[in-house]
Formats: C-alpha cells, sequence, structure tokens
C-alpha cells in the first residue's frame, strides 16, 4: 500500500492516490471529514484555519460506500486560492504583466523554515516556490490518507487515538489515561481545546498559548499516539527495513517541525535499570500470553507484542514568530529582521492529529504487506488466525 500527494499551500487543491488498499472497505467523506475538522481544530491555530473548510472529495477507487480494489483518489480544494490565482497560476504571466505586482516574490528566508536550503536546493530565487510546498498544509491529506487507513484498521478490531501530552513544558496527568479504551480516549480528547486527557493541564496550556502569542513568540510540545488491538508479530527482527519501530519512527519524524521520537517510557530508559525496563511475560487461559507492564510501548524486536504500541512525537515551536528573528535577505546581502503577515502560534494540538494518521497509515501497510490483503474480508480472516495463533502458541 502506498501514496503519493500533490499541492501547494495556496494552489487550488491537495491531491492524494493511495494505491494497494483492500476492496471492500466501507468508506465514506464524511469519515475522513471528520478527521480533517479535527487537524483544523486545537488552541493555537491562525488565520489561515478560519479561511478553510476542509473537506475531501472522493473522485476514484469508491463505488456505492465500498473500495473497489482500485486506486483511491481524494481531493481538497484550498478555500483560500480564489486570493491567490494570480500569485500562484499555473499559466505563464501575461507580458503586459508585472511580475513584482503579482508575485509577492519572497527574498527573505525564515530561520527554521525550508526557505533558504530549499531555495539553493532547487535553484529558486523566489522562495515561495518552496515554502508553498514545504508548509504544513500538505499534512491535509496525509490526515485524510489515514483516515482511510483508520478505516482499515476498525475493521480489522484496530483502535488508535492521539493526545497532547505536553505544551511548552506543562505536562499532563497521564495517570488519567488508566483504564480508559483507545475509543474512550478520543471521546475526551476530542471535547478538550488543547487535545489533551488533563482539564487542569489543558488550561493552563491554552493560558501559556495565549501569553506566547502575545507576546510574539511560539511554542511546541509532545503527542502520544496510542495503538490497541494489534495481534502480536506485525512487522519483523530479520531486516532492518522491516523493523516496525523504525516505520513507526520514521512517519512521526516526517511530519514538519517534528524532531524527536520516543516508544513507551522512551529516554527514560537510559536511566533506569534492567529490571525496571523490560516487561515480564505472564500467561493465562483466558487471554494467553500478557505483559506485567508496557514499558516499551508494545515493541520489541521489530515486532508488535500484543500490548498498545505507545509513541510519542515531540515539536519544535512554529518558525513564523511576530517576533522577529534575525535573517539575510538573498538579493541584497543585507540582514534584516523578518516581519509576519500571519501563523499558528502553537500547532501542537493539530500536529497530534496529524500524527495519529501517520501512524494509523504505516500500521495498516504494515498488515497489508504482511497478510493475503486483496479483499477486506480475507484480511479480517487472516488478523483473527493470527490472533488465535499468537495465543495458543
Ligand atoms: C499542523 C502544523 C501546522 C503548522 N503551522 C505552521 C505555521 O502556521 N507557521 C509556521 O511557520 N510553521 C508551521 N508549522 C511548522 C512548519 O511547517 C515546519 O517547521 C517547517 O515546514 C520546517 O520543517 P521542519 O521544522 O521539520 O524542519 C506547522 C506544522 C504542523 C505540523
Ligand atoms: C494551512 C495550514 O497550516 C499552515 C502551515 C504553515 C507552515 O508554514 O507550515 C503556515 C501557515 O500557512 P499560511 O501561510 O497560509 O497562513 C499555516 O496556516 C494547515 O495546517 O492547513
Amino acid at each position: 500500500m502506498r501514496y503519493l500527494t500533490a499541492g501547494e499551500s495556496h494552489g487550488p487543491q491537495l491531491t492524494t492516490i493511495i494505491e494497494g488498499l483492500p476492496s471492500l472497505l466501507p468508506l465514506t467523506a464524511e469519515q475522513i471529514n471528520h478527521d480533517l475538522k479535527r487537524r483544523q481544530g486545537g488552541h493555537g491555530r491562525g488565520r489561515r484555519m478560519q479561511i478553510e473548510t476542509d473537506t475531501v472529495e472522493i473522485v476514484a477507487g469508491v463505488r456505492h460506500g465500498k473500495t473497489l480494489g482500485s486506486p483511491v483518489a481524494l481531493v481538497v480544494t484550498n478555500d483560500d486560492w480564489k486570493h491567490w490565482t494570480k500569485i500562484m497560476g499555473a499559466e505563464p504571466l501575461a507580458e503586459d504583466v508585472d511580475p513584482d505586482e503579482i508575485k509577492r516574490q519572497i527574498s527573505r528566508p525564515r530561520p527554521g523554515h525550508a526557505d533558504l536550503v530549499g531555495g539553493m536546493k532547487y535553484g529558486h530565487r523566489d522562495l515561495r516556490n518552496v515554502l508553498e510546498r514545504s508548509s504544513a498544509r500538505e499534512t491535509t491529506v496525509r490526515v485524510a490518507a489515514g483516515s482511510v487507513a483508520k478505516a482499515l484498521l476498525k475493521e480489522l478490531g484496530i483502535s488508535i487515538v492521539a493526545h497532547v501530552t505536553e505544551i511548552a513544558g506543562i505536562k499532563a496527568d497521564t495517570s488519567l489515561l488508566e483504564g480508559k479504551t483507545a475509543d474512550e480516549i478520543r471521546t475526551i480528547v476530542e471535547a478538550d481545546a488543547c487535545y489533551c486527557i488533563d482539564p487542569v493541564a489543558s488550561a493552563k496550556m491554552v493560558e501559556i498559548i495565549d501569553e506566547t502569542k502575545k507576546a510574539g513568540d511560539s511554542i511546541g510540545g509532545v503527542v502520544e499516539v496510542i495503538v490497541e488491538g494489534l495481534p502480536a508479530g506485525i512487522g519483523s527482527y530479520v531486516h532492518y527495513d522491516r523493523k516496525l519501530d523504525g516505520k513507526l519512527a520514521a512517519a512521526m519524524l516526517s511530519i514538519n517541525a517534528f524532531k524527536g521520537v520516543e516508544f513507551g517510557i522512551g529516554f527514560e530508559a537510559a536511566r533506569l535499570p534492567g529490571s525496571q525496563v523490560h516487561d515480564e511475560i505472564l500467561w493465562d487461559e483466558d487471554n494467553g500470553y500478557m505483559r506485567a507492564t508496557n514499558r516499551l510501548g508494545g515493541l520489541e524486536g521489530g515486532m508488535s507484542t500484543g500490548m498498545p504500541i505507545v509513541v510519542r512525537g515531540v515539536m519544535k515551536p512554529i518558525p513564523t514568530l511576530y517576533k522577529p528573528l534575525q535573517s539575510v535577505d538573498i538579493e541584497t546581502k543585507e540582514p534584516f529582521k523578518a516581519s509576519v503577515e500571519r501563523s499558528d502560534s502553537c500547532a501542537v494540538p493539530a500536529a497530534s492529529i496529524v500524527a495519529e494518521h501517520v501512524i494509523a497509515w504505516e500500521i495498516a501497510k504494515v498488515i497489508v504487506e504482511q497478510f493475503h490483503s486483496d479483499q477486506l474480508p480475507q484480511l479480517q480472516a487472516q488478523l483473527d488466525e493470527m490472533r488465535r495463533y499468537t495465543k495458543e502458541f
């Protein structure tokens, strides 16, 4: 299973083509739109999100609410495009048009963005040609593709949820997650301004986001994704590029502004003895194999253990700041301090939704590769058999 995305931030549309999905999977635009709306939300988003109402059109691969097995194509229209048709149009500029008037040329790279190095790499002196694609606007269709993956995981008895564990040093009390299923966690965090399980921490997060915005600065944080219902043995230890943890880490780090990843107790493992890190193995008649703890986040040897997968990603502060940072104009080579029109001040809650969907995609992809998967019922039968086999092993 694979997908490509195309589209510029202020171009006409964002597009994804998903190839390799099993046939007979129930799929509607409505379920994808729910996830797109969650990605647009979360406290700290800027004015662009008031312009956009992200909704998907399914233009291929689905008939009467079920996948056909052919490529699925999804399109999300940029509502902002109508303000950018001249600046972002694909046609060459007419001869009587002054390019400086039309192109909104950018020669001042923003620290922390792809602007400067992207310009060097692709030979663009108008840095708009870089930022239009390096923008996290692209995560819209990554969420759409991940939402399709989640529809598949749901049919296979696998649930996934993301939530925010930390913003600018304010940490959620994650003991509030204990005893709750992924679906129960989703109901709670969906109703929270920061997609956080802890209302007390969330109120402080809202406060610090507002204060930071007023000060013209930006902040980052940590998001966590939990995957439940995955059988043991997904992924493999036999070759480096088949390890599930490696794939999940790469997916997490592929999100704009994500700079680190950890599983289970994560970097804390460096500070603890092995007896307080590894998860002891238990067995009983009803449940088969279990772990007394889940400190390693449901992964051993590049494979799922059958315990929930717990993976976290850290997001750096948004690079576009109202409080200007030092940079150099690439035309004049003069130093300047950037001034900015609009930006998110904190996109950690929104990014948690992106994380949920890139992880969902990766897990669905590994499952589809590991089992015979032309059609959903065959895939479901094999997952059921894998669960029975690993329990009785
Ligand atoms: C959901 C989301 C929204 C973002 N919004 C903004 C934004 O409004 N302004 C900005 O400067 N960066 C924003 N970013 C971060 C930049 O896209 C990112 O830092 C930039 O592309 C450079 O990539 P890198 O940080 O991975 O090196 C956002 C990221 C995500 C995931
Ligand atoms: C458009 C989205 O986020 C954008 C991500 C982004 C960036 O530099 O990454 C910069 C901003 O775009 P603009 O310059 O148009 O205001 C954000 O709004 C989105 O998430 O859909």
